[in-house]
């Protein structure tokens, strides 16, 4: 788990702290038991241990989905927009950057952006000073013969 600070205005000239608490998925599968169940929907955690008894569906098919990313059940099933607002009222965070799958590939193979960009931010630079460190040696190297 991990929280991130972060500030905003709030539109009166005042500044609004929020924090975002971000849950890898490995976290979020623990939590499937009827105990304690989290769920993942569009990237956001919810904890709904409490609405399980209250859950019009039934509580099934919370179970079912617990732990796990359970957008495509909860749009399958076509909830209302009041369905939408009591989300609200169970989120307890976001999943972690490194465990957001793209958009157009969603199904399996979990790839994120946000970390694969991280080694291109180091790589890149690496690879371009090698081949100056080369360029430099060939050009003085050059000068020194002629
Ligand atoms: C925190 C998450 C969820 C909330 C707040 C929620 C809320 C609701 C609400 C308010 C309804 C009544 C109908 C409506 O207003 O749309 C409903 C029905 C239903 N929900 Fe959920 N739901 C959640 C997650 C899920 C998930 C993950 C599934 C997985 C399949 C699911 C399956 C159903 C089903 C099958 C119904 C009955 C639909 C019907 O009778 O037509 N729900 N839910």
């Amino acid at each position: 788990m991990a929280t991130v600070e972060a500030s905003s205005s709030d539109g009166k000239g005042q500044g609004v702290e929020t924090s975002v608490t971000y849950y890898r998925l490995e976290e979020v599968a623990k939590r499937s038991s009827s105990k304690e169940i989290w769920l993942v929907i569009h990237g956001r955690v919810y904890d709904v241990t409490r609405f399980l008894e209250e859950h019009p569906g039934g509580e099934e098919v919370l179970l079912e989905q617990a732990g796990v990313d359970a957008s495509e059940s909860f749009e399958d099933v076509g909830h209302s927009s009041d369905a939408r607002e009591m989300l609200q009222q169970y989120y307890i965070g976001d999943v972690h950057p490194c465990d957001l799958k793209t958009e157009h590939n969603s199904k399996d193979t979990p790839t994120n952006n946000a970390c694969k960009s991280c080694w291109s931010y180091w790589v890149f630079p690496i690879i371009g000073a090698i081949l100056l460190g080369f360029l430099y040696r060939y050009y003085t190297s050059e000068s020194r013969s002629s």
